[in-house]
């Protein structure tokens, strides 16, 4: 049987419609339209190709990065298209460039720190490109510590300006991205300093370069800093370098919807928390985790469908040998990042909706969800992120040897992706964030304060220290109401556990430091708790189509019981379980890779990925892998000629060589 033919087989044991899941992968119909017409014109225009990105120089990379920005809004502008269909634009175009931080944080940092009058001045020269932005917060010296960052924004009354400095070598700012060679402007990163007193850091926008000859205006370093990792992958960005020498902008140019600074230089603090400063960061947080999800279904699309092509051993009287993808172990390795792809596209969707949720109360002065939401964005990052880097690798190992060639697009596409446990807030500090919430929720538990949203089972904390699990088959396991009381129980025991210990040490910030293994633990497990949450709120949603709701169950359970396997130190440790209930989840976890097994193939092909977005041989929608991987090996450079260059040089001395000290 040809590959070809292998995966034509699989669709054909699918027993669900796949149309249908289609379009709850999207999230709906008109997204899912939406989305496919964006992916078919990126596939279909030459100038958006992909091949041979990985074997190109930085200088060529760099360039052809700039030409598909410059043809992409080209694009954008003569079909119209929406800010949505942009965004969908973007994604298939599938590489980083200035353009992101411009539209994903720029913009959205106006937005949600300027005034009105700044949002009226800045964002139609956004919109329309006539000024490119980037995010310059990071210096050498500091990236997670944002009180921390040197660069200074000092008020000179006499001319009405903020003159930004750069005081020390370390505070340069160091990896914004799109500012080594193309912003023109960024929204750069400071202490406020007026009459002589600092009122901590906020954003200023700063002009970095002449809009006439992009030469950087006088008294501003700027460059690239160099070279990251893998090839192609994240070099197609500009990770700038930036340093200030006495630059002087207009105090209209601080951004100041959460703090304003007079004439006189006087500080008057508007009704919005400080917090606001950094809610450009929830912001990408919330859409990096939507961005997991379809990092991870590409990966797994790559890794399922070669897994149905790969044959390797059991071969009965000169039959064909066994799929690989039947072997237990692939299953039990695939499976469960095939569940968390449609588990993190679920909770992406959710808090997608939570952020929408919380500006729109932000906006009528209603600021009671806002640690609540950045808990989530920042603990739902760092679990959905950190799944997808080591996902993508484990896809690569799925795939045996011909993973580890570009060719697969796995290499690649780990490189691009990795840098997402670091940016936008290192994983660990984030799951610090989340757990200085937990413990506070917890430690207002006795003054009677309820709490609400994602940690309202700590509410029922006292029922919680004293549930026991109820299952004594494995089918018990396929109980919702199970399922999400072993996860909540072992979440509310160990976030209680942290704050006891917590409570033993006299300073707080003392005992949060040297419990801070612990507790990124609780954080963990609170986050899973969300996931799981999450996706078996989503089976409570009237989904049409022949055998979704199955498969979508089978997948909820894939995901939650994978986890309970995982940690099952946890779940026995706090008592939740006891080690027959763990494995009895053993067993229906087996059986529901059995149920799933027939489906994986139609379960891929729901993401809709398109060849060219997959970059992958491996991946092929039409299975065709190895005429294909043949093919593409002749297309490296290194098989331009027979004999390689530096063969006189090297090879045939070394031959001749050996040739005369075999004859002596
Ligand atoms: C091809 C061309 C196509 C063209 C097409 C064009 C169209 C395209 C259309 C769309 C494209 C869009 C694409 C979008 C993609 C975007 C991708 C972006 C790529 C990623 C780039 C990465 C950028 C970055 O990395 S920016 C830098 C990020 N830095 C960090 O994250 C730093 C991490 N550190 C922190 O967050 C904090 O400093 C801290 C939380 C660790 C600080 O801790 P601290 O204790 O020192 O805090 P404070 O004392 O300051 O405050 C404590 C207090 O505040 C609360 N808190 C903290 N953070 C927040 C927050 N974010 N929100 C709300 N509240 C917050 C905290 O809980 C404390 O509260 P208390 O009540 O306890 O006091
Ligand atoms: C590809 C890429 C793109 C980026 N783009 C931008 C951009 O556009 N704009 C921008 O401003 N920045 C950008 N950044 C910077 C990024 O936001 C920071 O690198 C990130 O926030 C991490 O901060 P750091 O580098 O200071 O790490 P550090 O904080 O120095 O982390 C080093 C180690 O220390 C640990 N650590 C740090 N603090 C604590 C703590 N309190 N407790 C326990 N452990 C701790 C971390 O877990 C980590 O293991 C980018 C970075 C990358 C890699």
């Amino acid at each position: 049987m040809k590959g070809v033919d292998h995966l034509a087989h699989e669709r054909n044991k699918t027993e669900f419609d796949v149309d249908a899941m289609k379009i709850v992968w999207a999230g709906s119909r008109h997204a899912f339209e939406l989305s496919d017409r964006m992916a078919r014109l990126v596939a279909s225009d030459p100038a958006f190709q992909k091949d041979g990105r990985i074997r190109l120089g930085r200088k060529e990379l760099f360039k052809n990065t700039l030409r598909k920005a410059a043809h992409a809004w080209k694009r954008i502008l003569e079909l119209h298209l929406t800010e949505e269909e942009a965004g969908w634009l973007r994604n298939f175009v599938d590489e980083p460039s200035f353009t992101d931080l411009h539209w994903g944080m720029f913009v959205p940092a106006i937005k949600g720190q300027g005034t009105d009058e700044q949002q009226q001045k800045w964002l139609p020269l956004a919109y329309k490109m006539q000024i490119i932005g980037s995010y310059a917060q990071t210096e050498l010296g500091h990236g997670s510590n944002v009180q921390g960052l040197e660069t200074t924004a000092t008020f000179d009354p006499e001319t009405d300006e903020f003159v930004i400095h750069s005081p020390t070598l370390t505070s340069s700012k160091w990896w914004p991205g799109g500012l080594g060679k193309v912003s023109t402007h960024a929204i750069v990163y400071a202490r406020l300093i007026t009459n002589g007193q600092e009122h901590g850091v906020h954003g200023f926008i700063v002009q970095l370069r002449s809009l006439d000859d992009h030469m950087p205006i006088p008294g501003i370093t700027i460059g690239d800093i160099g070279m990251k990792f893998g090839n192609g992958a994240y070099n197609t960005m500009d990770n700038g370098v930036l340093t200030f020498d006495h630059i002087r902008i207009p105090r209209n140019q601080m951004l100041m919807r959460v703090l304003q600074v007079t004439r006189e230089g006087k500080c008057v603090k508007s009704n919005v928390p400080r917090q606001l400063i950094y809610g450009t960061m929830v912001f990408v947080r919330q859409t990096i985790v939507a961005d997991a999800s379809t990092a991870l279904a590409r990966a797994v699309c790559i890794a399922t469908r070669y897994s149905a092509v790969r044959r390797q051993f059991g071969s009965q009287d000169g039959g064909m040998e066994t799929q690989v993808i039947d072997y237990k172990t692939q299953q039990s390795r695939l499976f469960p990042l095939l569940a968390s792809a449609y588990a993190f596209r679920f909770v992406g969707e959710w808090l997608k909706w939570l952020y929408t949720d919380v500006t729109q109360r932000l906006q009528a002065n209603d600021f009671s969800i806002l640690p609540e939401a950045h808990a989530c964005t920042a603990g739902l990052k760092s679990l959905t992120t950190t799944a997808t880097a080591d996902a993508i690798e484990e896809c690569r190992k799925l795939c045996g040897g011909h993973g580890y060639l570009c060719a697969s697009g796995l290499p690649e596409l780990f490189a691009v992706y990795v840098p997402a446990c670091t940016y936008e807030g290192d994983n660990v500090v984030l799951l610090l964030q989340v757990a200085r919430f937990l413990m506070k929720t917890v430690s207002q538990l006795g003054s009677g304060k309820k709490p609400v949203g994602t940690t309202a089972y700590l509410g029922r904390v006292q029922d919680l220290l004293q549930c026991c699990c109820d299952v004594q088959t494995a089918e018990d396991w396929l109980k919702p109401s199970v399922v999400l009381e072993a996860f909540e129980a072992r979440s509310a025991r160990m976030c209680v556990a942290r704050a006891q210990n917590l409570s033993k040490f006299e300073n707080p910030e003392d005992g949060f430091a040297e419990l801070s293994a612990d507790l990124v633990e609780a954080s963990v497990a609170h986050c899973q708790l969300i996931v799981v949450s999450k996706f078996i709120d989503k089976l409570q949603q009237d989904i049409p189509g022949k055998g979704v709701n199955r498969q979508l169950q089978n997948l909820c359970y894939i995901y939650a019981l994978n986890l309970l396997h995982k940690y099952l130190g946890d779940f026995l440790s706090t008592g939740c379980i006891t080690p027959k209930q763990a494995s009895l989840a053993n067993d229906q976890l087996r059986s529901l890779y059995s149920q799933i097994r027939p489906n994986a193939i139609a379960l891929v092909d729901a993401f809709n990925y398109t060849d060219h977005y997959l970059g992958s041989v491996l991946g092929r929608y039409d299975g065709n892998v190895y005429p294909k991987l043949y093919e593409e090996a002749w297309k490296d450079p290194l098989n331009d000629s027979v004999v390689p260059d530096g063969y006189h040089e090297y090879i045939h001395p070394m031959l001749k060589q050996q040739l005369r000290n075999a004859r002596l």
